[in-house]
């Protein structure tokens, strides 16, 4: 049987940088993983692409989604829904792949719940007024709906204590090497390795 691969769980507030950090261990191939895409009834922003950034559905077929049992987890966030697709998290992980869910807290507390084994890592802004900057510099929101992630960004930060890690992310390239440093180290957690020997066991 093949080693299970790693669930990691990236959440941070909206503007923290997730995307940013993700799409730079991507680019500069830092370790491999699988992305989870999300499903989501928010708008495409300019330049996302629909099966790759999100599934982007409407509420009907979110409602679906769920009444169907096809999300892992989901929550509304602002004013959009967004959730997990359950079924190719489960295959990727069973096939030997780390998988990467970036999601928010509330997400990610649903997902601690069902798949305690996941490694759960919380980026963080150096402060809230870089977040502020962060969100703006972006231009994807408008100031009201920027208010709105500073507000719940004041709330999740004061979840960070239920993650395994937290990673501030003052510059890209800093938090880059502190991920890799957590997969490489969760790759040889003891827990894991007993896990397979008692695997590898059961099936002689
Ligand atoms: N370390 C950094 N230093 C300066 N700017 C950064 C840094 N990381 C990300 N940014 C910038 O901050 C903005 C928000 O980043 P990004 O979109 O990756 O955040 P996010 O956490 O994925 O947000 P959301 O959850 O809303 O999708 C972007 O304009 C990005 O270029
Ligand atoms: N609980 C979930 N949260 C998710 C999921 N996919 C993304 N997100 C989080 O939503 C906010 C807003 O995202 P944005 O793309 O509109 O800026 C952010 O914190 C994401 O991490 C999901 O599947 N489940």
């Amino acid at each position: 049987m093949a080693e299970k691969g790693l669930l990691l769980v990236l959440s941070g507030p909206s503007g923290v940088g997730k995307g940013t950090v993700k799409s730079a261990i991507v680019k500069n191939k830092v370790f491999p993983f699988e992305y989870s895409v999300s499903m989501t009834t928010r708008k495409p922003r300019p330049g996302e692409i629909n099966g790759k950034d999100y599934y982007f559905v409407t509420q009907e077929r979110f409602k679906q989604a769920i009444s169907q049992n096809e999300l892992l987890e989901y929550n509304q966030y602002v004013n959009n829904f967004y959730g997990t697709p359950k079924a190719p998290v489960k295959k990727m992980l069973d096939e030997g792949k780390d998988v990467l869910l970036e999601i928010d807290v509330n997400g990610a507390k649903k997902v601690r719940k069902q798949m305690p084994d996941g490694v759960f890592i919380f980026l963080t802004p150096p402060d809230l007024h870089t977040l502020h900057t962060r969100l703006e510099n972006r231009g994807t929101e408008s100031e009201d709906v920027i208010m709105g992630r500073i507000k719940q960004a004041r709330q999740e930060i004061l979840v960070m204590q239920d993650y395994d890690y937290a990673v501030v992310n003052d510059t890209v390239a800093n938090a880059v090497d502190h991920i890799k440093a957590i997969v490489e180290a969760e790759h040889v957690s003891v827990k894991r390795v007993i896990d397979t020997y008692r695997k590898m066991v059961k099936e002689d």
